[in-house]
């Protein structure tokens, strides 16, 4: 594993020749240099600390008096920096303060090798802001994940955190009026005091569009909620308008608030960072060009305000294209909201594979690149440090590099059972958004050689078949040793119960391998083999449906791009020959959807159908829906069920009105069902007990096209 500089510098030399490391530094630097955080991170590296014997250290920004012999290699972008490391002298030279931290990190990643190289780094972020919005649904970071993300920004030079989470009932509808309760404040206070520690702009975001009025009252308390978070230290504040609907889309009355805030409140303050916003139409599939509403901000906020756009669709990677869509429309350049590695639409899955896809090209097109991570915060660090990388230097990114990188730094001591795992836990499964990526790219030539030599003509390909043993021996060996890791405890903590399924699908591979072989030979020992494959899915199954039981898309999938669907295929054709050859009737379904979903909602199409338990669901989404008039969501069942119950939730009162439920237990003949309104919710509860039940359909017959949210359609049998 060669070192290798995080994020990869803009210019890196270093000579054959290197130094011991000091153990005692001195300072020469002016006095106001002890006050930043870059002196406080310096005075950390060295056991002995100051002393005026200790080797020397010049550090400053430009203009500086210590550093002006210096002042020539510093770059000229914000954030660059100089470090130079000498047999008699350390020197490290910011463009600016931040700058000068980040050749202190430079610098404290060298002091890892044991003995500093003599080298010269002269570095710089191709992209201003970089970093993270904590800005996904479902269960909001924890304050300790929290305070560990910040110093883990720090080391790897990125300068944003926004605070942004859904559920926050503070930060959005009902209480983003309200001023936090005391423990949450103080938290938040600390939690603006670590990033300041470690360079990073803390950014604090309101999300009040779904119930704002456009008049004085509402405007003034959001500008005393900023002066409450303003009081708590915060200098960088952001104004989200995503995933609403109503009075708060319009973009004349937003671009007036953001401006009035920036004239009012940004400009009188003087010491707080440029106002951020979230659009409504966020992306170029939700935007309609010709309606105004990207132009209206782009025509009347204030220039500096920045705007944030997270591609051409909801979830994308971002290339030129994209951005020469958007930047003219804005006449400034989108602050990119990055959405990986959230994954709270397919919250069954762990999204731990590389960051890959953004372009290369784009460094000048961009004012910020932020990731919007997964609820599980630590699992997020394999992407996060990649963004990282990504975004300090474009041109030099290198995405499995980085993987891998990223993946040592986060479990050096369990880093290659991490990476199987991590290998085979990457894709989100079908989602509602159609955005898919590569897993298992080591194993799946030899997953598909040996199915196909298999499934096709009943041959056994030794090779694949060899590396696929291996590789099951692997992958239960390492669910196995990061299962009682002692290191990264909050990482095992967080991703135990795939860990869990990890575990079960390297046991259920190698049975599977040897029901293959069993067969061929026709061997007795097939049906033992067989029975305990069974076994191993009924385990599988319990995991899913027990753990991570949310009510979005519940249950712990895991290797379910090509891993386990591989085993299912190879476990039912073998056991399909083993019964035709053995006249037996052994079960050979592997796993089973009794539900298939049908629509003719854009929108809707592509939800996945999810079964748990006695029933099933439509997998929800978080957006607005556009549901033209007439349009339908059906679930076609496999064969005549028993009903028990039928739940709608669109989101919106009166949903009752607009939209008809039918249910028919031929597929020809329908009958109308009431929808009644849950009290106080907008839940709609259908009485279906005991009816039979093959064809579900669900219409909108208002007449006209509705906008509504898709929270929940499930039902449960009998
Ligand atoms: C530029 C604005 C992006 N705003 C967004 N709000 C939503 C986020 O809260 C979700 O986490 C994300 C993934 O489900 O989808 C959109 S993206």
């Amino acid at each position: 594993q060669e070192f290798h500089l995080q994020p990869t510098p803009q210019e890196y030399q270093a000579g054959q020749d290197s130094v011991m490391v000091p153990v005692q530094y001195s300072l020469q630097a002016e006095t106001a240099f002890r006050e930043t955080p870059a002196f406080h991170l310096l005075n950390t590296l060295f056991p002995k600390g100051e002393g005026k014997d200790g080797f020397p250290v010049y550090v400053g920004v430009k203009g500086d008096k210590s550093v002006k012999k210096y002042v020539r290699r510093v770059p000229k972008q914000a954030e660059g920096y100089y470090l130079g490391i000498e047999k008699d002298r350390i020197v490290i030279v910011g463009a600016d303060e931040r700058g000068a931290y980040y050749g202190v990190q430079t610098l404290a990643q060298l002091m890892t090798l044991g003995k500093l190289p003599l080298a010269e780094v002269t570095d710089y972020p191709d992209v201003p802001y970089r970093g993270v919005v904590e800005g996904f649904y479902g269960t909001p970071w924890s304050h300790e994940a929290r305070l560990r993300q910040l110093e883990f920004y720090g080391r790897n030079k990125m300068n944003v955190y926004l605070y942004g989470p859904k559920d926050d009932p503070y930060h959005s509808t009902p209480n983003w009026r309200k001023p936090y309760p005391a423990k949450e404040a103080s938290q938040l206070k600390e939690l603006v005091d670590k990033a300041n520690e470690n360079g990073v702009i803390f950014y604090w975001a309101i999300h009040p569009g779904q119930d704002i009025k456009w008049n004085e009252e509402d405007r003034d308390l959001l500008l005393k909620k900023f002066e409450s978070m303003y009081q708590l230290g915060v200098r960088a504040f952001a104004v989200f308008f995503d995933d609403i609907s109503g009075e708060g889309t319009k973009a004349e009355k937003q671009a007036e608030l953001l401006n009035y805030l920036d004239d009012h409140f940004v400009k009188v303050k003087g010491d707080v960072e440029p106002l951020v916003m979230c659009p409504t139409e966020y992306n170029k599939s939700w935007s309609d060009v010709k309606g105004g509403y990207l132009t209206t901000l782009g025509d009347k906020l204030n220039k500096g305000i920045q705007i944030m756009w997270t591609g051409n669709r909801v979830i994308a990677c971002i290339d030129k294209e994209s951005m020469d869509f958007i930047n003219p429309l804005l006449k400034r350049k989108a602050y990119i909201w990055w959405n990986f590695p959230v994954s709270d639409y397919v919250r069954d899955h762990l999204l731990m594979g590389p960051v890959y896809g953004n372009g290369l090209d784009i460094k000048d097109d961009m004012s910020a690149f932020v990731s919007n991570p997964m609820e599980r915060a630590e699992a997020s660090k394999i992407a996060l440090y990649s963004v990282a990388d990504y975004a300090w230097n474009l041109e030099k990114y290198d995405s499995n590099a980085s993987w891998k990188r990223a993946i040592r730094d986060l479990m050096p001591n369990h880093a290659a059972y991490l990476e199987t795992f991590a290998a085979h836990n990457s894709d989100l499964g079908e989602n509602g958004h159609g955005f898919r990526r590569d897993e298992s790219v080591a194993l799946q030539p030899a997953l598909k050689s040996l199915l196909a030599a298999y499934e096709k003509n009943g041959e056994m390909d030794e090779a694949a078949y060899k590396q696929v043993a291996e590789e099951c021996d692997k992958i239960i060996v390492a669910a196995d040793r990061l299962l009682a890791s002692k290191e990264s405890r909050e990482l095992i903590e967080e991703i135990k119960p795939w860990l869990m399924q990890f575990k079960l699908i390297g046991e259920y591979g190698r049975e599977v391998l040897k029901m293959v072989r069993l067969q061929k030979q026709g061997g007795q020992e097939f049906v033992a083999v067989h029975d305990h494959a069974q076994a191993l899915q009924t385990l599988m199954y319990e995991v899913d449906a027990t753990y991570n039981q949310n009510p979005y898309q519940p249950g712990v999938k895991s290797g379910s791009k090509y891993l386990l669907p591989t085993f299912n295929s190879l476990f039912e054709t073998s056991t399909q020959r083993y019964n035709k050859a053995a006249g037996t009737t052994l079960d050979s379904r592997a796993v089973y959807m009794p539900y298939t979903l049908s629509s003719n909602v854009k929108q809707l199409a592509l939800l996945p159908m999810r079964q748990k338990g006695k029933g099933g669901n439509v997998s929800p989404s978080n957006e607005v829906i556009i549901w033209q008039a007439g349009g339908e969501v059906a679930v076609a069942m496999d064969y005549v069920r028993t009903l028990e119950s039928l739940l709608v939730d669109l989101g919106t009162q009166g949903a009752e009105k607009n939209f008809r439920l039918e249910i028919s237990a031929d597929g020809v003949n329908w009958k109308t069902v009431d929808l009644r309104p849950v009290p106080g919710r907008t839940l709609l509860s259908a009485e279906v007990s005991g009816m039979k039940v093959l064809k579900i359909r669900f219409t909108n017959v208002s007449g006209s096209e509705q906008k509504v949210y898709f929270k929940q359609f499930r039902f449960v049998e009998q």
